[in-house]
């Protein structure tokens, strides 16, 4: 038999061999179909029947009738279960499952190394939800089960996974395979050892987006999942290059969470915090399919204003927030010196630990921390005071004196009780030591006591103790200035938080468990300080990128005060994201080249091998030209089937008057006079740089960005970093005159 007869027998038998692995898998796929299908039924008429009841319940709902109210709330909240359940199921009926693991459980590694005993052999499809055929037969794992994580960590080999009880369960994984399954079909499969793991994902990575983030479930990375399956009882900080799937992964993970601490984790104690409406609402998109539910979500200014009760007639425009790109300005450099320190004090420790060191002195002055002589003796020492008030530092200003109040009332009675006095002199005596701590304050004026704090700042005797820096006395004038002139910002409202957190007793602050902040690197470290102060058994998991920092004064350009001051080294963890999945390789190079311009540290991004086309730079003549040039550019890109376009302008400004022009050229979704009420939606969309935040569009067209709007500085390099790296697939720039030294 010559050689190449034996290969050609031996293609037919590995032929043969794929064909039935290939029905094994249709023959699965069918099964898990007709499970799924059964649960389907069952649910249905289920629901049917509760909808019934339920409506019926309604019918005859009187509101003198507490038991109904209550069966009916029960009712109700048994419908949305079942439907929410149901939708699931339907789901699930198109694409039970997505992948697929084989693994023999290995015995107990001994220390000495002795053999390992060999145990059960287990094949298990992993699928969006969990299947099951009856309370015991689990047909499909959910991706977020515990075994689920070795689809994610390894690959065919040795490995291990934490069992729901803690255990280090150790692993031969024999095969990992991966399907695409389009309405309940097999279409397609891969075994990691046959197809590379970045030719894979380039299949997902090349499709349009949409306008709400997308799932990844079947394409999570190992790096990302460490990060979605790490414990919810220490903060987790996350640096992430654009794009290299940091909200993805925030919302998996509080999808994981949610799913594996039922017990200890309500999603209604979750606040997802993003810097705009548009972007939150992108970003939250995707959680009732990841199977979350009630998750709050707020810009950081929201939150701080629902905490603080108080709305400032923002509405009214008794104050103004000031937003640091509403001005009608082309530069952030024109900002005076004063101005920028002043931006820096605010973002910084100093602003909020000084307020820390104010209000300790202003509880002193509250609280009358001498010794109490009493009937001769000493029966409450100073000393005595000033452990107490250490001992609950954390507690607020109300409710410390509260404490002392009674802890000093049953010093007096005693007394009295030891010298046998009448009830009534008991009486008496007590009600003149009632408030000797201070009365209960039901409303402070917290302006007051703030305005007071931000003048303190000019004596610097005051602060000989303090550890921090003072800002100069224009700064303190400035900033003074601005609040009394009604000029308020984020950092002042977080002051005015803390503020009232340390003076009066608050039940919202109670019920925040864990903290989602997206885009956190443009928030000043002074606001987490000022978090992790308001919340005292709350978590955090932050995402951010130092090289996005659009709000260069007051955001964070480094980790170093937020990992070191802020949160724990030891405790919490911190994690690096270098790959990127959104941008092609062209796109990726071409920020990369910007970021080369700068002083800062850069973090190095990764590109997944993913080609498109180069980055097109146009220099028109004319404003009628790169009108004109724009207007063809945006149209071609449609007509290659681009859905989300966006033309990004530096400034809310430039934004408006190139909407106005480009208009008369092309269709464009609409501007709206207040963008932050505006939604991502498919088509041309104009935006400022700012607005564009975390989104991504398959093309973008960058607007002239000459070396007027953009100077060669680190915070200008940050804004065109953002602008470029929003391109999922093609990337334009259109400008007139000189282009930025950043870009050439
Ligand atoms: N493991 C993955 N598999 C497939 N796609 C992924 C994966 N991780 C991220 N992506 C995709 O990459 C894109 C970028 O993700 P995402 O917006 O979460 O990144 P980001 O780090 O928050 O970006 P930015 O900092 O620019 O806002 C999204 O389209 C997301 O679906």
């Amino acid at each position: 038999m010559g050689n190449g007869e034996m290969d050609g027998s031996h293609l037919v038998e590995r032929h043969e061999e794929l064909r039935s692995e290939w029905e094994r898998e249709e023959e699965q796929l069918k099964k898990c179909v007709e499970i799924i299908q059964h649960n389907v039924e069952a649910q249905s008429a289920e629901l049917a029947k509760v909808r019934a009841e339920t409506k019926e319940m309604y019918d005859n709902y009187r509101s003198d009738n507490p038991e109904l109210h209550n069966d009916l709330v029960i009712g109700l909240s048994m419908q949305t279960d079942l439907e929410r359940s149901l939708t699931k199921n339907l789901a699930a009926l198109k694409k039970p499952f997505f992948g697929r693991i084989d693994y023999r459980e290995l015995g107990m590694e001994t220390r000495d190394g002795e053999e390992e005993e060999e145990k059960k052999q287990f094949s298990l499809y992993v699928g969006k939800n969990g299947v099951s055929k009856s309370s015991t037969e689990i047909i499909i794992v959910d991706w977020r089960a515990p075994v689920a994580s070795v689809y994610y960590d390894s690959d065919v080999g040795e490995s291990s996974y934490l069992s729901p009880y803690g255990d280090q369960i150790h692993i031969a994984l024999d095969l990992k395979r991966t399907f695409e399954i389009k309405d309940s079909s097999l279409v397609d499969y891969y075994d990691t050892d046959v197809i590379a793991n970045d030719e894979f994902l380039t299949k997902y990575l090349g499709k349009n987006k949409e306008v709400v983030l997308g799932e990844i479930i079947a394409t999570i990375q190992k790096e990302q999942n460490d990060i979605i399956r790490d414990t919810p009882w220490h903060s987790v900080i996350v640096q992430g290059v654009a794009g290299s799937g940091k909200t993805t992964v925030a919302m998996h993970r509080i999808s994981y969470i949610l799913y594996n601490y039922k017990e200890r984790c309500r999603s209604d104690e979750f606040y997802i915090i993003g810097s705009n409406k548009m972007l939150l609402n992108y970003i939250t998109g995707v959680l009732p399919n990841l199977d979350v539910y009630n998750i709050n979500q707020m810009t950081l200014e929201e939150f701080l204003v629902y905490l603080l009760d108080m709305d400032f007639q923002l509405k009214k425009k008794k104050y103004i927030l000031i937003s640091p790109f509403a001005k009608s300005r082309k530069r952030a450099g024109e900002n005076s010196r004063v101005r920028t320190l002043l931006k820096r004090y605010k973002g910084s420790l100093d602003f909020i630990r000084a307020l820390e060191y104010y209000l300790d002195w202003y509880e002193m002055t509250i609280i009358r921390s001498e010794d109490i002589i009493y009937h001769g003796k000493n029966i409450y020492s100073e000393n005595e005071i000033r452990e107490f008030l250490s001992i609950f530092k954390e507690k607020p200003l109300s409710e410390k004196q509260e404490l002392l109040n009674k802890r000093l009332l049953s010093k007096i009675r005693l007394v009295n009780e030891r010298e046998q006095q009448e009830k009534e002199v008991i009486s008496i005596e007590v009600k003149k030591y009632k408030d000797y701590f201070g009365k209960k304050v039901a409303k402070y004026d917290l302006e007051k006591i703030y305005l007071d704090f931000l003048k303190s700042l000019l004596d610097t005797g005051f602060y000989k103790e303090f550890s921090g820096v003072l800002p100069e006395k224009e700064v303190v004038s400035l900033l003074m200035e601005d609040f009394t002139g009604k000029k308020i910002d984020i950092y002042d409202l977080a002051m005015l938080t803390y503020l009232k957190r340390r003076l009066k007793f608050t039940k919202d602050f109670e019920y925040v468990s864990h903290i989602i902040v997206d885009e956190a690197q443009d928030f000043g470290v002074s606001v987490f300080y000022c978090m992790k102060q308001l919340f005292a058994n709350c978590t955090y998991t932050i995402m951010g990128d130092i090289t996005q920092n659009i709000h260069y004064d007051t955001g964070m350009n480094d980790w170093e005060a937020l990992r070191g001051k802020v949160f724990s080294e030891e405790k919490d963890k911190f994690y690096v994201l270098a790959k990127s999945y959104r941008n092609t390789v062209e796109i990726s190079n071409y920020a990369s080249r910007v970021l080369k311009h700068c002083t800062f540290k850069t973090y190095d991004i990764e590109p997944i091998i993913r080609h498109g086309s180069e980055v097109e730079v146009y220099e028109a003549k004319s404003e009628t030209e790169i009108l004109h040039k724009a207007a063809q550019i945006l149209k071609c890109s449609k007509e290659a089937g681009y859905t989300t376009q966006a033309v990004i302008c530096r400034t809310e400004e430039e934004t408006k008057e190139v909407y106005d022009k480009l208009k008369e050229l092309i269709e464009l979704e609409s501007l709206k006079e207040n963008m932050e009420e505006m939604n991502f939606t498919n088509g041309i969309m104009v935006l400022p740089i700012h607005m564009t935040k975390g989104l991504e569009f398959d093309s973008v067209l960058l607007w002239n960005p000459d070396s007027s709007s953009y100077e060669k500085s680190d915070a200008d390099a940050k804004l065109l970093y953002v602008a470029i790296t929003r391109a999922l697939h093609e990337l334009h720039i259109v400008y007139m005159g000189e282009l930025a030294e950043l870009l050439s």
